[in-house]
């Protein structure tokens, strides 16, 4: 097949550029061309802002990934296809897809059994030394751009990174019909778990955050319970948890959103015993962790990173069929030109998810 083309001259590249901390900068930059036959030319739509985005922008650095030059942030895009190479076979001009930002070896084991987010040559968007995708083109495999269907738009689009997420935290969760699950966290990667938890069976689905507005917002999206953690020992708030949730033995589930240490350790106090706790939120790299409950409750414990092998299809899946309503989650949308404002608004915790239009997109 030739390589089918569309004027990308007329097509601006301008990036988000993070040079140092609190130091961003707006860059024309040179123009990615498709170096590959598999590859496509993405014109970026929409980005969403993630936790890490605003991590790197204030500190410059998450754990041992340090922003040594300056990086394009963002990796939470939809785009529209504007060049496909020759070999390309799902995709043409036109479509409208989702980007997964990660790109992995393909070679090494981790790659052939579908684990591919564990591979070590992993090169993913934003996270230091690769550049990411708050920019006008992006050069991707065809195979980790998804296309949407018809009904969902661009806009929930650049949601299918969280959910994917939250689909791989679930499916390391193994959740069945009928099951209860607590979901500690109530920012978007906490309601997406929810909402796909839900999706996947579970009749009781208990939010718990320390700010009361994010569980009204749970409550209304897809949590049957909310919890405000208090100041209490983390037994007495899993005790406080099981009542309020009516779970005497504790919940099948629990799933950590937050990456806080008193919401770990009431996370292991709230599983029944034999349950499964699965860790997806980052926080500090050691906690006190209550290691002798896990071992006399025989709990199953999983971590759980980025996604894998078929969690972006399933995260559009969901989408499509209206089980999770990722539209709610979207605060505002704002011109590629005020971009640090948003980041700033993701910063005081104003915004559940604020959209970045593309640098050719007119807001
Ligand atoms: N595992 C992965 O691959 C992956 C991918 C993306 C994000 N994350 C992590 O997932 C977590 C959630 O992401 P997010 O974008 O929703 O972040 P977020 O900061 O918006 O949400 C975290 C929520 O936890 C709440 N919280 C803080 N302390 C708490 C406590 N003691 N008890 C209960 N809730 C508490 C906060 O109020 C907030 O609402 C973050 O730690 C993020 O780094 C992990
Ligand atoms: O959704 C993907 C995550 O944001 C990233 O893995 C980041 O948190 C760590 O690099």
């Amino acid at each position: 097949m030739a390589t089918q083309t569309i004027n990308k001259d007329a097509i601006s590249n301008l990036s988000f550029v993070l040079n140092k901390p609190g130091d961003v900068t707006f860059e024309e930059r040179p123009k990615p061309t498709i170096s590959d036959p598999n590859d496509v030319l993405v014109a970026v739509n929409y980005t969403g802002i993630c936790g890490s985005d605003v991590h790197y922008w204030v500190h410059g650095a998450i754990g041992h990934f340090v922003v040594k030059d300056p990086m394009v942030l963002g990796h939470e895009s939809a785009g529209t296809v504007v060049e496909v190479g020759p070999a390309v076979k799902n995709l043409k001009v036109g479509d409208r897809v989702a980007l997964e930002p990660g790109y992995p070896c393909r070679r090494c084991n981790f790659c052939r059994a579908g684990k591919y987010n564990l591979c070590a040559d992993m090169v993913f968007a934003a996270t230091p030394p690769y550049h990411g995708t708050l920019t006008g083109l992006w050069a991707a495999p065809a195979d980790f751009c998804y296309k949407l269907p018809d009904n969902v738009s661009l806009q929930e689009g650049a949601l299918i990174e969280p959910l994917a997420v939250a689909v791989h935290i679930v499916k390391q969760a193994q959740i069945q019909p009928g099951q209860s699950v607590v979901v500690m966290g109530a920012g978007p990667v906490g309601l997406l778990c929810a909402a796909v938890a839900k999706s996947y069976g579970a009749t009781k689905v208990v939010s718990v955050d320390i700010v009361q507005s994010k569980l009204d917002f749970a409550k209304s999206f897809s949590s049957t319970h909310a919890y405000v953690s208090q100041r209490v020992s983390p037994e007495e708030n899993a005790q406080a948890i099981k009542d309020l949730a009516d779970l005497p033995i504790g919940a099948d589930v629990v799933i950590d959103a937050s990456g806080a240490e008193p919401s770990i350790q009431t996370s292991i106090h709230v599983a029944r015993m034999g349950g499964t706790y699965v860790q997806g939120g980052m926080g500090k790299n050691e906690i006190t962790f209550p290691i002798m409950a896990m071992c006399l409750k025989e709990l199953t414990v999983r971590g759980s990173f980025r996604y894998g092998a078929g969690d972006y299809e399933l995260a559009v899946e969901l989408v499509r069929t209206g089980r999770v309503d990722v539209k709610k989650l979207i605060t505002g949308i704002v011109s590629f030109k005020q971009a640090e404002e948003a980041f700033q608004k993701v910063k005081t915790g104003e915004a559940i998810k604020i959209l970045i239009a593309g640098p050719n997109e007119k807001v």
